[in-house]
């Protein structure tokens, strides 16, 4: 029985390789062009440095209905009503998830949250083909991921080359100390540790504490998953990490901006 991750990069390449077939990549590049045109990239780096510099925290604030581990995480699903209590709770950029099969995510939804918000947005989803990295930016996508446990180093300086060549950011996410060495021969600075072992779904948050002492000060630490408190965020600040990605125990909440209004208020 495989796991979770290596199911979900074989369902990605299948619906790949039916999008591609549906709509060419000439296509998709247009959109892109357009894209730079109507909706320029926002500068998803740039607003989390700007954060920090300030003396705040870093948060980016993930739209996410549903996933492989929880299941339905929030019935009542607004994207872009999401993202206005995010922006007026304090988040710095937000995470869309896009994936269908696994998270009900769907494009649009990145689509209408980032047209309620000025704040950029990454393109939540398993990269597995530079194509994918054309759509993003047609979307209007300002950042995608990288998931080191899912490429090899050749794929995964394969499609930060496209992303960068679309003006977009990439956040490149770790779980171990191999992960965190290859993720470093990439260019981007925006280092994500993802406490979530995303073959088993077990979380812990001592991973960041773990990896955090050999990420290098040029680049910025995000600390991802299982993050519930002002408490959790105050403990991964100790370790270096002053940016954030949180999902779940923010989807949960009725309200979503005092929520979290109260998780960026000080321990
Ligand atoms: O969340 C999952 O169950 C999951 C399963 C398989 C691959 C990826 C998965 N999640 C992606 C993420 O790591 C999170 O969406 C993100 O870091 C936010 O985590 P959380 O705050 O715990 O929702």
């Amino acid at each position: 029985m495989s796991d979770v991750l290596t199911r979900i990069n074989d369902d990605k390449r299948a619906l790949v390789a039916a999008r591609k077939a549906a709509r060419p990549l000439s296509e998709v590049e247009a959109a892109a062009r357009a894209a730079n045109e109507t909706n320029p990239p926002r500068g998803f780096i740039r607003a989390l440095g700007a954060a920090v510099e300030a003396g705040r925290y870093g948060l980016i604030a993930e739209i996410k209905k549903a996933s492989p581990s929880k299941g339905l995480i929030r019935a009542d699903f607004d994207p872009p009503a999401l993202a206005r209590a995010y922006r007026g709770g304090g988040a710095t950029c937000l995470s869309v998830l896009t994936d269908e099969p696994y998270f009900q995510g769907r494009d649009e939804y990145l689509v209408a949250a980032r047209a309620a918000v000025d704040l950029p947005v990454l393109r939540k989803d398993f990269m597995v083909d530079p194509y994918q990295i054309v759509e993003a930016r047609a979307l209007g996508a300002d950042c995608i991921l990288i998931i080191m446990a899912s490429l090899s180093d050749a794929q995964a300086a394969e499609i930060e080359d496209a992303a960068l060549a679309q003006g977009l950011d990439v956040l490149v996410e770790v779980h171990d100390r191999a992960e965190l060495d290859r993720a470093l021969l990439l260019k981007t600075p925006l280092l994500g540790v993802n406490n979530r072992n995303l073959k088993t779904l077990a979380v812990d948050i001592a991973t960041t504490e773990e990896l955090a002492a050999n990420v290098p000060p040029d680049r910025m630490l995000v600390a991802e998953s299982g993050l519930y408190t002002p408490a959790d965020l105050a403990r991964m600040a100790k370790v270096g990490a002053r940016c954030f990605l949180v999902g779940e125990s923010l989807m949960r909440q009725a309200d979503v901006t005092a929520a979290t209004r109260a998780l960026l208020a000080p321990a």
